[in-house]
């Protein structure tokens, strides 16, 4: 276990090496508590649910590999697993719930039927725990979404069941909002798209924002919920055509007030998100993030502290962002131990964000005004070998959690005394 003196001096140490760059760690650490990060629940059962006992992920174009021991099965599990994830990380998160998470008690209720009784159990447990519950329709694993179109069908039963389903998460998630008192973000995905080239495109986005428009017919108050909006350039079984394209969704929440919800797996591999962070941030009040990683064709694998990440972090703290940004994790891994790989993704993203808080950002502008662009690389290079990783070791230390690889036995012994014991 580490020795929280070691712990302290490193970070003395780090607090004077940033301090000659005019960076102030203390005040890192402190904003560190704007990072709110809302963990998704579907990493701890492969993004099966509760609607049936055996219920799993299929089709929606995303898919879930690996079968390793201990899934969560029931909402209890599930609960044990994120309070245990939450147990391992410094700062407050919250809770990310997809519609098929509901408190069903045995009881068939389809997605058009849903309402917040089903979800009181869960606003219960969040209150609590203190936390804010965001939300999701789930538009997949569905006999309704096999043909591959929800909201953008042309089949009118099949798309008003859907309208329907989404209507009741924006009143579901209100609810939860009022009654935790901080805004729940439900946020809008789609996996309607077609394999091979469609012809008839201008039909089905045509549908889909007559759909949207339905939808938001009704009004919620602000501090209750938000509504959010994700885009994909391509799924599995969705290669030639995703209807919510990033254009479709930015033109529509530009223009209707929404959020526009980042996925960073949901784009060509080259192209950077965190790039489109000033460009948004113009034209919406509000984003909201999934953090993930794109690994070829999956756009789900666990996040690890690299490039992309903290471009996006970077963006968003040199634009003085953070208030307006809803950070969420978006990954589903079954070949890992599954609470180890919430921590990891999490702590990735928290090292991202704090990384960024400790750049010099006023130096750096500086020298790119003057055209001094080696100075910049350097200070940008040199910012890579800065004792960061004390100063989030101090983080974990001064919130009680463990500090470095400390967290790998705890996650271990999890495993050992209750993982396994899952049938
Ligand atoms: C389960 C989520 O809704 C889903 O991952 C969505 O956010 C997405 O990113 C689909 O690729
Ligand atoms: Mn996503």
């Amino acid at each position: 276990m580490k020795n929280p003196k070691t712990v302290e001096q490193a970070y003395q140490i780090a607090k004077e090496a940033y301090a000659e760059f005019g960076v102030d760690t203390d005040e890192a650490i402190k904003k560190m508590e704007e990072v709110n990060i809302s963990l998704h629940c579907w990493q701890a059962d492969d993004v099966g649910g509760f609607e049936t006992p055996d219920s799993e992920l299929s089709g929606g174009g995303i898919q879930v590999t690996g079968n390793y021991p201990g899934k969560a099965r029931t909402i209890e599990q599930l609960r044990a697993d994120i309070e245990k994830v939450m147990s391992l990380l410094p700062g407050k998160q919250r809770l990310n719930l997809h519609a098929i998470y509901g408190d069903f008690q045995g009881e068939k209720v389809d997605r058009d039927q849903i309402e917040i009784k089903h979800f009181q159990s869960w606003v219960d447990w969040a209150k609590k725990l203190g936390i804010g519950i965001d939300f999701n329709p789930t538009c997949f694993s569905h006999p309704y979404a096999d043909d591959g179109f929800t909201l953008s069908s042309k089949n009118e039963k099949h798309r008003k069941f859907w309208i329907e389903h989404v209507k009741r998460t924006r009143e579901i998630a209100a609810e939860i909002g009022k009654q935790l008192g901080k805004p729940s973000v439900n946020n809008i995905w789609i996996p309607d798209g077609s394999k091979d080239i469609p012809v008839d495109r201008a039909a089905h986005r045509a549908l889909l924002k007559e759909s949207l428009d339905e939808i938001f017919k009704t009004e919620f108050p602000k501090e209750y919920l938000r509504d959010s909006l994700e885009s994909k350039l391509f799924g599995i079984g969705s290669e030639s055509m995703v209807v919510g394209s990033h254009e479709f969704y930015t033109g529509y929440a530009v223009r209707n007030n929404k959020l526009i919800c980042i996925d960073s797996g949901h784009f060509h591999p080259t192209e950077q998100i965190g790039d489109k962070v000033s460009s948004l941030l113009l034209f919406v009040d509000e984003l909201l993030l999934h953090i993930s990683r794109g690994v070829r064709w999956d756009s789900d694998h666990v996040v690890i502290f690299n490039d992309e990440v903290k471009l996006i972090a970077e963006e968003i703290v040199r634009a003085n962002a953070l208030k307006r940004i809803y950070v969420g994790l978006d990954f589903f891994d079954g070949s890992m131990n599954r609470i180890g790989a919430y921590v990891v993704g999490t702590r990735a993203t928290q090292l991202a964000f704090l990384f960024a808080l400790l750049e010099p950002t006023e130096k750096l502008r500086e020298y790119e005004e003057n055209g001094q662009y080696f100075e910049r690389l350097a200070l940008l290079e040199l910012l890579k070998t800065k004792p960061f990783g004390a100063v989030y070791d101090y983080y974990c230390l001064i919130n009680d959690v463990p500090v470095g690889e400390d967290y790998i036995t705890v996650i271990e012994n999890y495993e050992k005394e209750v993982l396994s014991k899952r049938s």
